[in-house]
């Protein structure tokens, strides 16, 4: 049987089987056969030993698509980038990095506006404007109005989902909502393991519904930049790419050429002005860094 770490205390793994519930697990033997120690997240193939109270070992690991450290979690398949519109207000800056490490672990990042509750609608409008133009998702939700909570969760489903974002945005308030809406429509037990404060450099999967998961502590603890290269951060600022075409010289670095077409797409509105002043910052970061 085929089911996903979800959880690890003191050498028993939980296994999280689709429509089968979840298993206590050991791992003997996988370390001496794979030399490889199983991770939250992992595909695993288990024995059930003991059907009625859920016991099995697990037998294969299966191959990792990708995997984030601190915490450590394999297979993730994308990542909700949480920012609040106000309180606080948002670090548009800091949202670029965020999306430049998710670029950089290839996996598919969402944006998610938080607290719209405090402002207009026509404020919110022009925040999510900013990103609209990138290509990425953008939702607009309000965790104590119970607003644009159903869209985000819709994009969740089949999933194994982190969510990321500066303290205080209202993370962990919509993932009590997506967790606990799923728990009344599907009846999954999932009493809630992995909810609360980490401190370790592990993290829990919660199973909201099957074959989907979130995960509340990203791992992208530390959002530097020094390992990156300019030619990195081109890349990852992924909308530039269908403008570079315009641009005169090869290798453009979308800065003091003259003629440019990013440039020109940030002058026609094409490219927002704030994620092109967010990329000239991390290339002047990166510039000092390497001066150093
Ligand atoms: N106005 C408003 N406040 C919210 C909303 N969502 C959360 N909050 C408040 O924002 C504060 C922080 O919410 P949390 O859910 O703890 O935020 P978090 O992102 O998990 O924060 P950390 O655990 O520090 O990472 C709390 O006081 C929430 O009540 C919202 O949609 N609107
Ligand atoms: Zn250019």
């Amino acid at each position: 049987m085929i089911g996903k770490i979800i959880k690890g205390i003191a050498g028993f793994y939980y296994v999280h089987v689709p429509h089968k519930g979840i298993f206590e697990c050991k791992a003997r033997g996988i370390f001496r056969k794979e030399n490889i120690k199983p991770l939250i997240g992992d595909n695993v193939e288990i024995a059930i030993l003991d059907e009625e109270h859920k016991k099995g070992n697990i037998e294969t690991i299966l191959d990792r698509k990708n995997q984030l450290e601190r915490p450590t979690v394999a297979n993730i398949d994308q990542a909700v980038i949480v920012f609040a519109v106000a309180y606080p207000e948002p670090n548009y800056n800091l949202l670029d990095r965020f999306l430049v490490m998710i670029e950089e672990k290839g996996i598919e990042a969402i944006i998610c506006f938080n607290k719209i509750d405090i402002l207009t609608k026509e404020q919110v409008g022009s925040i999510k404007a900013i990103y609209e133009k990138t290509g990425y998702k953008v939702f607009a939700t309000s965790s104590i109005e119970e607003r644009g909570i159903e869209a985000l969760k819709d994009a969740l489903y089949d999933k194994t989902t982190v969510f990321a974002g500066p303290s205080g945005v209202g993370k962990s308030s919509i993932l009590n909502l997506i967790q606990s809406e799923i728990l009344l429509e599907t009846g999954i037990v999932s009493d809630k393991i992995g909810r609360g404060k980490h401190t370790t450099r592990h993290a829990d999967l919660i199973c909201f519904h099957e074959n989907s998961y979130v995960v509340d502590t990203p791992g992208f603890s530390s959002l530097d930049i020094d390992h990156l290269s300019e030619e990195d951060i081109k890349l990852y600022f992924k909308e530039f790419s269908r403008y570079e075409p315009y641009c005169k010289f090869k290798g453009c670095n979308h800065l003091n050429e003259p003629i440019c077409g990013i440039k020109d797409a940030v002058k026609d509105g094409d490219i927002s002005a704030s994620r092109y002043t967010s990329y000239k910052q991390l290339i002047d970061e990166l510039k000092d860094i390497r001066r150093w």
